[in-house]
């Protein structure tokens, strides 16, 4: 049996973004379902709650005043303001998910994403863009998915394309357009991206423990 130091690694910051309706949150809540070791970042937001969104699950929802605080008490560990309202990741919950080797998923913007690689976690970040197949499929999944206005639509229409510019900030970009295969993929990068070498901090024990290994069976 190998030494359980080869099983130890450092979770990922798996960064999720994409123009509102290109099916972020169905990618993201099928690998949290499917996968134990993957955990949800929960926003804070002062946006209000759509109809059946729960506070503590989808969002914090929290008011302006509120939002300030956590901001002037470092509580946050990127913030942006998106469609008018604020919205920031809290700190601690990321920082001990990461500590028990779980896998942290994000779904941020591009300028959480940019404050994140500026900070002291960009060796954790795993950063995936999803874009639609085309602009009129984008439309009719958020018309589909029925918890927006018209208004309210037509807004993150307006929006798509500023967000659709950042795409070559991210490592993967994902076409979403079989839900099946793009979550094939999806599960693949997530596969891969945990053996890479600056993410398995016992593996110099496990191989000094090969090369005792070897070591010794040549003393005897
Ligand atoms: N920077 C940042 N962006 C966030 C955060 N939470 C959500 N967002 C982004 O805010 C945007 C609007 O989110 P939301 O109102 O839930 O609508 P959605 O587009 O349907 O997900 C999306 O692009 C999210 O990725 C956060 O904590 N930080
Ligand atoms: N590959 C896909 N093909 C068809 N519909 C999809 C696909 N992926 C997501 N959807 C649907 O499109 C709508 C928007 O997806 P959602 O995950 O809420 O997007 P986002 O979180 O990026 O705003 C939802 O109704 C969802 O069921």
């Amino acid at each position: 049996m190998p030494h359980k130091s080869v099983h130890s690694r450092r979770g990922l910051m798996l960064v999720m973004s994409s123009p509102s309706g290109a099916g972020k949150t169905t990618l993201t809540r099928r690998l949290l379902e499917d996968d134990k070791d993957v955990v949800m970042s929960v926003s804070a937001t002062t946006r209000p709650p759509r109809p059946g969104e729960v506070d503590g699950k989808d969002y914090y929802f929290v008011s302006p005043e509120r939002f300030n605080e956590m901001v002037e008490n470092d509580r946050l560990l990127e913030y942006a303001t998106v469609f008018g309202n604020k919205y920031g990741t809290p700190r601690e919950p990321v920082e001990q998910a990461l500590l028990w080797g779980r896998d942290v998923i994000f779904d941020i913007d591009w300028q959480g994403t940019q404050q994140l690689m500026s900070s002291s976690k960009a060796i954790d970040l795993v950063r995936i863009f999803i874009l639609p197949p085309s602009i009129a499929s984008l439309e009719s999944r958020l018309k589909k998915r029925g918890q927006d206005s018209e208004e309210t639509i037509a807004g993150r229409m307006a929006k798509a394309e500023s967000e659709i510019s950042h795409w070559a900030e991210y490592d993967y970009v994902l076409v979403n357009d079989d839900l099946e295969e793009t979550y094939a993929d999806l599960k693949a990068i997530v596969r891969a991206e945990r053996y890479r070498r600056e993410r398995r901090p016992g593996m110099s024990e496990f191989v000094r423990g090969l090369m005792d290994e070897r070591a010794n069976r040549e003393a005897e």
